[in-house]
């Protein structure tokens, strides 16, 4: 997180260098611009595909700091193995008779992060978003804060708002709208190595049958402090058609459509950021 706040505290001109560009969805700027009268939320972010390396497009990459490339090529490594892991344990937990299919639908694809940078409003906190109120369009979102002690992530359940923790030297875990998983286990680990660390949550609703439910959140801003935080996507196959995994159907029916990965993320990041509906398009009636 040294790395992003070193980013994120360079001149303006400096961090234009890594400017979004109308070909890509990767850059600094800001998230899901969709119009010009649109509200903007109160953050800078800055989105990167990490991995496959031969899919990073450097254009986006900043040169300052130096180690930035490093500790994000660290951090994914680490993340992702404990990711894996979690799908696993996950699979299992819901009693899947086969523990590692979720795992394989995520290991070795892509991953993208966004690292984003509060300033704080001191005169409008109370009516201003730091991020508008979505779900991730991953399968599973390891999402590390660095926030000395200032809370703003905000989790929705039963349509009331609820405050996460700002816990140093933890990682929240978001399901994505692909696994559709409820939300957030807090993984206290030790700090030296989340320095080294730096949403599956659609994806994971749709595959699981809405077995787990993606978690729709926000991020509110604090009137005298900054906050920072990174969040990193796992993203499945690329070419797979996104729809209920059969083990997690077991002869019951499908709650989901099937879409085009492809089709899903275009939809997603063509609309303004608005809760999970664009969840609720692949909804099957009961
Ligand atoms: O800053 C946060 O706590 C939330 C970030 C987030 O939800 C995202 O980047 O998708
Ligand atoms: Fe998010």
């Amino acid at each position: 997180m040294n790395d992003v706040a070193g980013f994120f505290g360079q001149p303006l001109d400096a961090k234009k260098e890594c400017a979004q560009q109308a070909d890509s969805l990767e850059g600094y700027g800001q998230a899901f611009v969709v119009s010009e009268d649109q509200k903007l939320d109160w953050a800078d972010m800055l989105f990167l595909i990490v991995q496959p390396r031969e899919a990073r497009d450097t254009r986006f990459w900043p040169t300052r700091p130096a180690s930035f490339g490093d500790s994000v090529d660290s951090y994914s490594l680490e993340a992702s193995r404990l990711a894996y892991r979690l799908l696993e344990l996950m699979a299992r937990g819901v009693g899947a008779a086969d523990p590692a299919s979720l795992r394989r639908v995520f290991e070795g694809q892509t991953q993208g992060m966004r690292v984003n940078y509060y300033p704080p409003c001191r005169r409008a906190a109370d009516r201003v978003l730091g991020l508008s109120p979505h779900t991730d369009a991953s399968g599973l979102t390891l999402l590390l804060q660095a926030s000395n002690g200032v809370q703003g992530l905000q989790v929705r359940k039963d349509g009331r708002w609820f405050a996460v923790d700002a816990i140093d030297g933890a990682l929240v875990v978001n399901v994505g709208d692909f696994l559709e998983v409820r939300t957030c286990c807090q993984f206290c680990v030790d700090s030296m190595w989340l320095m080294y660390i730096d949403r599956l949550v659609s994806v994971l609703q749709i595959l699981s049958n809405g077995k787990f439910t993606s978690v729709e959140h926000r991020a509110v801003v604090h009137p005298t402090r900054e906050r920072m935080s990174a969040a990193l996507f796992l993203y499945p196959r690329q070419n797979m058609r996104v729809g209920p995994l059969p083990e997690f159907v077991n002869g019951g029916n499908e709650r989901y459509g099937s879409t085009d990965y492809e089709e899903f993320m275009k939809h997603y990041f063509a609309t303004k950021l608005d809760g999970r509906k664009h969840l609720d398009r692949l909804k099957l009636e009961q």
